[in-house]
């Protein structure tokens, strides 16, 4: 039996069975996804509609080891995503973290025409303009917008990121956590080009709830080897 604080990656906690405790992840709207850039179509009214993002910086953040890479809390009430697939609705800031893997040839969540990368920054918000709190808004399917970015590894480290790993030492195990002292600001992870992809999906570990609007950059952001693999 999987038991709820056991799931992972292996065969035997993995997705596959994941289903079986969790319902929801054997719904119809589950992420992550391969993007086939050849079928996604180009939405004019997104156009329209420019997403629009607002954030603070923040120093003393709190970052936790989750055992599949990093997570910072960083609940920001004066930050907004807005527009874009967003509709009318105001979303927020609450927290942020990564997915990689052992090599930089893995790592990613989502994958382009069947191409992973070495691994996948989630910016995620929750409507403050329809739900009263982030499980509340977890609940429902306009509920979270997460931002994904993709990380490429090339020879320039990312001076943001720098600061996030550069704490990694002192959380070697799940569940450790510590604070960051530089000041952080999240807009300094997003690529340039801001063209992305944009789905109905659903949170990528379990419970998997079906509550998310992803919104997946095409531009990576780089990184080095060493801001993307755990050691
Ligand atoms: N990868 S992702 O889809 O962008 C994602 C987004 C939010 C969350 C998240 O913040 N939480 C809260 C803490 C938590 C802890 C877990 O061990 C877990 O498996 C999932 C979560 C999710 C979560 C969100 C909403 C309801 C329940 C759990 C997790 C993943
Ligand atoms: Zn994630």
């Amino acid at each position: 039996r999987v038991m709820a604080a056991e799931w992972g990656y292996s065969p035997t906690n993995g997705p596959d069975v994941w289903a079986r405790l969790f319902p929801q992840a054997g719904g119809a709207r589950q992420s992550p996804v391969d993007i086939c850039t050849s079928i996604a179509s180009s939405d004019s009214n997104l156009e329209m509609k420019k997403l629009t993002f607002a954030y603070e910086s923040q120093s003393d953040l709190r970052i936790l080891n989750t055992g599949h890479g990093w997570k910072v809390e960083a609940p920001q009430s004066g930050s907004r995503l807005e527009g874009g697939p967003l509709g009318e609705d105001i979303y927020q800031l609450e927290q942020f973290h990564c997915h990689w893997g052992e090599t930089s040839a893995e790592g990613s969540e989502h994958t382009v025409d069947g191409r992973a990368y070495a691994g996948e920054l989630h910016l995620v918000h929750w409507n403050t303009t329809k739900y009263q709190s982030f499980a509340e808004a977890a609940q429902h399917p306009d509920g979270l917008a997460v931002l994904g970015v993709f990380f490429d590894v090339g020879n320039e480290s990312n001076d943001e990121i720098e600061k996030i790993v550069s704490t990694l030492s002192e959380i070697k195990f799940k569940g450790q956590f510590t604070d960051i002292p530089d000041v952080i600001d999240p807009t300094t992870f997003l690529p340039s080009g801001l063209g992305y992809w944009t789905y109905l999906g659903s949170l990528t570990t379990p419970p998997c709830n079906e509550c998310v609007i992803w919104i997946v950059y095409k531009e990576p952001i780089t990184v080095t080897e060493e801001q993307v693999t755990y050691h």
